[in-house]
């Protein structure tokens, strides 16, 4: 039923058996007034007819159950609705992976139903009143929401409202028939209900037939039938036709019911059973000919199976095929979404009952939307990406909506008409032959099969007695089961609640047990610190045992010292006077070197002046001897040079013709023999004289020299003696100076050291005593808190 034209549609009425409205286009309503809202401007379709239009695709993520929220299962799912994004948290190899998909729309835990429906649902129902077929479906994993947000809490409340709860389907038919009224539209309005369970569909909406039993009851043969024009019928579905909101609410409540029936009987789990709730509308145009047009739309609101079988299954070859045989519908609609997202040639519609239904849905002329629900938990994360991913990839798929062409009133009434003769000739055939007209053979047949069946009906009828009567019983039993029932839950209730509250107190008590274990490990630090505090006190008192020992040795050898220090100052005040008399003595000798040197140097003076008188005189007597002998060679040399001249006159006078070369010559040889002896004689005296003066002098110098260096001698002894004397001096000074000094200072440090070891022994009494006291009082109470923490 879901790709069907309002052409088709006419022909599953007739082929379900189900009368078509007379009057489909005349709505129920005291006042019936005729008015041209949209009018003619819905032959020029407002809608391009080869646009391409994506599958919207919204996520909607549930909130965690009260289950899921006590025993605190994580959450892997955030929703960002402003962004559209939806986060998957994974942890792989202990890294933080997210994942983000992006949808049409995104609805978080805290969405409202009313949120949904007007935000995603409303311009759906506004294209179907526009004449084009729509379809949305709920699309994830067992118990994530499909129904609730298909159908939702309740279908209304007593005052014929709403509830909050209230899914897509209630609000979309209010939304229908509000509008519609609104517009005081002509209409008529048809709906099914089927579910679709093992590739077997079930009309939820025909009434049961009592002439079946059990499953038979529920069972009416349904099959689907292209029409040879690519399109699928559903034969053999009831088509109830509808005028108020209301009555379609008793229609859903009633095939919800069955379906709820439907599976404890035949023990069919929800989550592999898919149903489809269809509206169909037609609303009267009013052309400007003199024709009425009808415009049909389609609304398909579906309800898929959980799809944990799918994503499972589809992990592993071998469990997909076993749940390919269990649940064909949803395998095969994976499949399709892949062949359209891909593009491929061919598209597996027909390997399922479900995805020849959604055909049209996916990739045909329909407008769709599909709303995936998730889980946050942790636990469905699995699912949850395959849901995701499915979901994800079917936003891809591409459709081409299509307005439904309009039919003339005419044309509608004539085919209706023509449906009616077609039926008043059967009954007239049938009323023709005075009843039933069937073969002989079937007659007997069917009479026996008859009689069988009385036999079985009187057997049934004495079984029902007995089941009756085993009802009563079992009914009674039932009943104080029931009550039993009513005292264990409310006991269960107490149980619960004492139960928490002993979980309380068992929470109490195990804080305070690890609240206890923890005082008493800090105890238990304490004392052990404080053993050790004690033993390194201990250690402490024992270090300064001997070190009072050490300090008292050191006294000892202090005092001894001392002592040493007595002794030897005493040695030294008497070397020093020693000293003192020894430097008395060498000063006294010092003085009378002293004087010594003084007297000789007067001496030497004395000495040196007389030498020098004495050379002076000798050398003024040399002198007047000099001029002495001078004189005298000078009178000796006037005297020869006289005698000379007297011989020279009585040479000249005897000799002078004959022999004056012979005097000339000895008077040369007598003057040179004269020079001679005067010179032999005047370098002689010379030679005394200077020899004379020389020795003097020489004397003299020595003595001097001699005299000089004694003084030096002298001299620098006496410097000597006085500066050892004096660094002596200093030296014992400075040692007595630092003998007392160094005394003073090591009888400070004594006094000190003794005062501080005094200090610190009372000390370390006082810290003991206090130590002691402390474990003491400790250990007391630790004692008692251990025994009362023990009771
Ligand atoms: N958005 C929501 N807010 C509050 N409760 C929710 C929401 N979605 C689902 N639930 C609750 O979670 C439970 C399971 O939901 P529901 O039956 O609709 O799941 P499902 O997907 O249809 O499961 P199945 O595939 O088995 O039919 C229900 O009790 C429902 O009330």
């Amino acid at each position: 039923m879901m790709s069907l034209t309002p052409d088709q549609f006419r022909k599953v009425g007739m082929g379900g058996g189900v009368t078509p409205s007379p009057t489909p286009f005349l709505t129920p309503r005291p006042e019936r007034r005729r008015t041209d809202s949209r009018g003619s401007d819905w032959s020029s379709n407002r809608h391009d007819r080869d646009k391409e239009v994506n599958v919207q695709v919204l996520l909607r993520c549930r909130p965690l159950t009260e289950d899921e929220q006590r025993i605190n299962v994580p959450r892997v799912i955030s929703c960002n609705d402003h962004r559209r994004e939806v986060t998957v948290v994974q942890n792989v190899a202990n890294k933080q992976v997210d994942r983000v998909f992006t949808f049409d729309k995104v609805f978080g835990p805290k969405a409202q139903q009313r949120t949904i429906y007007d935000q995603a649902i409303v311009p759906i129902v506004n294209e179907v009143l526009d004449g084009f077929n729509c379809t949305v479906f709920a699309y994830g994993q067992t118990g994530t929401g499909k129904t609730y947000t298909m159908e939702g809490g309740m279908m209304r409340n007593k005052g014929g409202d709403l509830p909050a709860e209230a899914g897509v389907i209630p609000r979309a038919v209010r939304q229908i028939f509000d509008t519609l009224e609104a517009q005081s539209a002509d209409y008529s309005m048809k709906v099914t209900f089927l579910e679709l369970y093992n590739e077997e569909i079930t009309d939820l909406l025909a009434p049961e037939d009592n002439s079946r039993f059990g499953e038979d009851k529920q069972k009416k043969p349904i099959s689907l039938m292209e029409d040879g024009k690519g399109c699928v019928v559903v034969r053999g579905l009831e088509e109830e036709a509808v005028y108020s909101a209301n009555e379609i609410y008793t229609l859903l409540e009633r095939g919800a019911a069955k379906r709820r029936t439907a599976d404890t009987l035949l023990n069919k789990r929800s989550s592999r059973s898919h149903s489809v709730f269809s509206i169909t509308v037609y609303i009267k145009e009013t052309t400007v000919g003199d024709e009425d047009l009808i415009k049909c739309g389609k609304l398909n609101l579906v309800d898929l199976a959980g799809s944990e079988n799918i994503s499972r299954s589809g992990a592993r070859e071998g469990r997909a095929r076993e749940a390919g045989e269990i649940n064909k519908s949803l395998l095969t609609l994976g499949r399709v979404i892949n062949a359209l997202v891909e593009h491929s040639a061919h598209i597996p519609y027909r390997d399922s009952k479900l995805t020849r239904i959604l055909r049209d849905s996916l990739g045909g002329k329909t407008k769709t939307c599909i709303i995936a629900t998730i889980s946050p938990s942790a636990h469905s994360l699995e699912e949850t990406l395959s849901t995701l991913d499915y979901a994800y990839r079917a936003k891809n798929i591409k459709n081409k909506p299509e307005a439904n062409q309009k039919m003339s009133k005419t044309v509608l009434l004539k085919d209706l008409y023509l449906e009616i003769e077609k039926m008043k000739e059967d009954v007239r055939a049938a009323r023709d032959k005075n009843g039933v007209y069937i073969p002989h053979e079937r007659f007997s047949q069917e009479e026996a099969e008859k009689k069988a069946r009385m036999e079985k009906i009187e057997q049934l009828e004495n079984d029902l007695n007995l089941s009756e009567k085993q009802v009563d019983k079992y009914r009674e039993l039932y009943l104080t089961e029931q009550e039993q029932r009513l005292d264990i839950e409310s006991d269960l209730k107490d149980c619960k609640i004492n139960l928490e509250k002993s979980r309380k107190e068992l929470l109490d008590l195990q804080e305070n047990h690890k609240a206890a274990l923890l005082t008493l490990k800090e105890k238990e630090f304490i004392i052990s610190k404080l053993l050790c505090s004690e033993n390194s006190l201990i250690e402490r008192a024992k270090e300064l045992r001997t070190d009072l020992q050490h300090a008292s040795e050191d006294i000892n050898s202090l005092f001894a010292k001392l002592e040493n220090k007595d002794k030897m100052e005493a040695e030294n005040r008497s070397t020093v006077l020693t000293f003192g008399s020894q430097l008395d003595q060498h000063l006294k000798g010092v003085a009378t070197m002293k004087e010594l040197a003084n007297t000789m140097q007067k001496k030497a003076s004395s000495d040196l002046e007389k030498m020098d008188s004495a050379v002076s005189s000798q050398i003024s007597a040399t002198e007047q001897f000099l001029v002495t002998a001078v004189m005298e060679a000078k009178e000796v040399i006037e005297g020869l040079q006289n005698s000379l001249n007297e011989q020279k006159e009585l040479l000249y006078f005897s000799a002078r013709q004959q022999e004056e070369e012979e005097a000339a010559r000895d008077e040369k040889q007598a003057l040179e023999k004269i020079a001679a002896i005067l010179a032999t004689l005047t370098s002689n005296r010379t030679a005394m004289v200077t020899e004379a003066s020389r020795g003097m002098k020489e004397s003299g110098v020595q003595d001097n020299r001699i005299l000089q260096q004694q003084m030096s001698v002298l001299q620098q002894v006496a410097a000597d003696a006085g500066k050892e004397m004096n660094k002596y001096t200093a030296k014992m000074e400075r040692h007595f100076m630092e003998d007392t000094f160094s005394v003073a200072e090591s009888r400070g440090i004594m006094e000190d050291g003794l005062k501080e070891c005094s200090k610190m022994v009372n000390d370390s009494k006082k810290q003991w005593e206090n130590a002691k006291s402390y474990i003491n009082k400790l250990n007391t109470s630790s004692l008692a808190e251990i025994s009362s923490i023990v009771k």
